[in-house]
Order: structure tokens, then sequence, then C-alpha cells
């Protein structure tokens, strides 16, 4: 089946056309800065994806689409084919998400205009972590503020915290459904997922994805006192709190670049603030990855995954060289080569081993399509 996969941002439109049979990747863009300059709206954008999708594709047609949608709420648990309903209900939770699903309602609603005929289907970064109890995903708050409004923990990255699930337990030759691991997806935003008997059963991100590691730009855990007392005395608007925790803080903040690559070769260089992004956000990470060793009642693996994960060792080194309590030990010279492969980067008497395993969420998403329009039927 040819899938084209979207990820709408607020000013980013991201495709791939897969092919499920072969997993080849037919097309790929990046359309930015949407209503910024002369791509006016998400609209305009998608006339430029179908041009190149022309292109690239000639005779062969779509024959579903998959949206990546960040926020499900409470009510989606599973991808659904999209109607004007589903639409309307991922329009409900933008106050969840304001980043994101109104953007992606946007790119829905305009492929739903173009292509009528062809079915498109929602995949949630939320779903994964239904699976979560409640005393984990509950704040300790006043009850009405769930019950009304909804606030309580969701996580995100579900999609690739899933996918990586799988590799890991098939690498390490565990069943899935009995592995307990300590997933970290490290990209511009960060998340650790713990994950028992294949299900997600904590994780770090919370009512929105800024809660929990230190990130690009965001700052993940802080005292929330900080934000109620700047508005309080005037500091900054609540608009501007806003900007400062999501776009002004977390690497960015501490150290005027949130580039891991440049991070790395700067604290190498002596570079104090570098130096000190670096290690706040290496020792939140550690702090996360004892406490769901722990979630998870042992974890049998702590694999690492995205642009960060998958790319720095230097990093990796920094988080696992405070895990000696773990009894973790990376083994050096597989640790720092380069691979796009799934492996494991840990000593052979390592307590827990550490993967490297690469995450797919546009292959992952396609496959769920796949899935829920036949049924799992070959295509
Ligand atoms: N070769 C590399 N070495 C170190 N860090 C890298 C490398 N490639 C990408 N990164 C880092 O990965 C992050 C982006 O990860 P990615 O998973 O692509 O994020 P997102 O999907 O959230 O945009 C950036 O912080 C970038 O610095
Ligand atoms: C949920 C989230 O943080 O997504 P991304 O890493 O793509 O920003
Ligand atoms: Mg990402």
């Amino acid at each position: 089946m040819l899938v084209l996969v979207i990820n709408s941002g607020s000013s980013s439109l991201k495709f791939q056309a897969i092919d499920t049979a072969s997993g080849d990747v037919l097309s790929k863009g990046l359309i930015e800065q949407i209503g910024e300059g002369p791509i006016a709206d998400h609209g305009a954008a998608i006339v430029i994806m179908e041009d190149q999708l022309h292109k690239d594709l000639g005779e062969r047609e779509v024959q579903a689409v998959g949206h990546r949608v960040v926020h499900g709420g409470e009510r989606f648990s599973q991808p659904v084919r999209i109607d004007y309903e589903i639409v309307r209900a991922i329009e409900r939770l933008s106050p969840l998400a304001p980043l994101h699903n109104p953007a992606h309602a946007l790119g829905m609603r305009e492929l739903m205009e173009r292509w009528p005929d062809t079915p498109q289907v929602a995949v949630f970064d939320t779903s994964f972590h239904r699976t979560l109890p409640e005393y984990a995903w509950r704040y300790a708050l006043p009850d009405y503020l769930y019950k009304e409004h909804g606030v309580r923990r969701y996580g995100f990255h579900g999609t690739s915290h899933d996918y990586v699930t799988g590799i890991a337990a098939e690498l390490l030759g565990h069943d899935r459904n009995q592995f307990n691991a300590v997933i970290a997806h490290l990209g511009n935003g960060a998340s650790v997922t713990a994950v028992k008997n294949g299900r997600s059963v904590d994780t770090s991100m919370g009512y929105t994805p800024l809660e929990g590691l230190v990130m690009g730009t965001r700052s993940g855990d802080v005292d929330p006192s900080i934000i109620t007392q700047l508005i309080v005395r005037g500091i900054c608007s609540a608009e501007e709190m806003d900007s400062i925790l999501n776009k002004q803080s977390g690497l960015k903040g501490l150290s005027g670049s949130n580039d891991m690559r440049s991070l790395v070769e700067r604290a190498a260089e002596g570079d104090d603030a570098a130096e000190l992004a670096l290690s706040v956000a290496a020792y939140r990470l550690q702090k996360y990855v004892g406490a769901y060793h722990v979630a998870v009642g042992g974890a049998q693996a702590l694999v690492f995954t995205a642009g960060i994960g998958e790319n720095s060792w230097q990093f990796r080194e920094r988080v696992c060289s405070g895990l000696g309590a773990l009894g973790v030990k990376l083994d050096m010279p597989t640790n720092v080569t380069r691979s796009s492969e799934p492996r494991v980067i840990s000593a052979l008497d390592s307590a827990i081993p550490v993967l490297v395993v690469p995450t797919n969420e546009e292959e992952a998403i396609a496959g769920l399509v796949k899935e829920l329009l036949n049924g799992n039927a070959e295509a």
C-alpha cells in the first residue's frame, strides 16, 4: 500500500510517501515557513507537496494518508479513520497542544477537501501511554481539575517509544510482552518512557510536551512556583512565560544553543556554559533512568533513540557514566562507532544492556495506517 505520512506543524509540513510492502520511501519533503512568506497557508503547502509527489511518484497513486497527531486526549487510544467529527475532536484538544493540534486539523481539512476519495487516518503520540496506571498519570491537584478540565499527564512520542520497544525486544531475543525497558527518545523534544511487559507504565512528558527532560529549547521539570511568582511579580506575562518555558529554555536557555553537535564541541574546548547545559541535561535523564528502572521492576535494557540518542556518542557516554549504581557499563569502541542499525553498545559485563535503536515514526505510522485500513491483510 502506498501511504503518505504527514506531520503538520504550526509553520511546517513534513511528508513521506512510503510503500508499506517494500518499506521504500518514494518521496519525502519538508515545507517550512508556512504563513510567513510566499506560502500563505497549509492549503498552499499541500499544492507544493502535490507537485513533488507527482514528480516522484509518476502515475502511482497515494492510497491512504496517515497524519501524526500530537494530542489525542483521553479519547484516542488507537489510530482512527478521519472524518469531520474526528477533526473537530482533534480541534477541541487544541488547548492541550496549542502548537500542534490546530495545525494537524488544518492539514486534515485541506487534504479532505482536495482528496475526498483517499482514506485518511490519525495516529496519536498519546496512544501508547493510555496504559499508564492512574497513580502515574494523576497530578496531586484538586480532583475537579482533572474531572472538569482534563488536567492529567498524557505523555507523547508514543509512536516512537512503541516502535523502538518492539525492535529492542526483538534484538535482545525477548518476548515483547515480557520485556521491561527504559526508552530515551532524545530529539529536539525529548522524553523517557518506562516500559513494563511491553507497555508504557510511566513517561516523562505530562499534560503537554513540556514536562520532564531538559530539551533543546524546553525547560522540562521546574518548580511551578517559579511561574506563578514571575507572573504575579510582573516580571513577565503569562504569554511570555509560555514562550520562556517552551522556546527560550533547555539547552538553549543555559548555553545559547540547542544544537547538540556544537554544544559537545564547545564543551570539549572548555566552554563553561556548554558544559553546564550538557551536565544539567544528562543529570536530569540519569534521575529518570533510575526512577524508571524502579518503576518497571528492573529494566532489561536502556535504549537511546532520536536525533541526539542515535547520533551523539558523547551525550550517551555522559549519561551512562552516571549510571554506575545500576551496573551500566558502555563498550567504548562500540559506543563511538557510527551505524544506522539497531545495536547493543554496552560492555558484556554491564548489568543492563544499553542499546541504540534508530526510530522511524513515519514508517511506524504507515504500518499502522495499513493495519487499520486492511485489517492486517497483506498489501
Ligand atoms: N550527528 C549528530 N550528532 C549530535 N547530535 C545530532 C546529530 N544529528 C542530529 N543531532 C541532534 O538531534 C536533535 C534533533 O533530533 P530529531 O529527532 O531530529 O528532533 P525533532 O524530530 O524533534 O526535530 C538536535 O538537537 C540535533 O542537534
Ligand atoms: C511531542 C513533541 O515534543 O514532539 P516533537 O519532539 O516533534 O517536538
Ligand atoms: Mg521528533
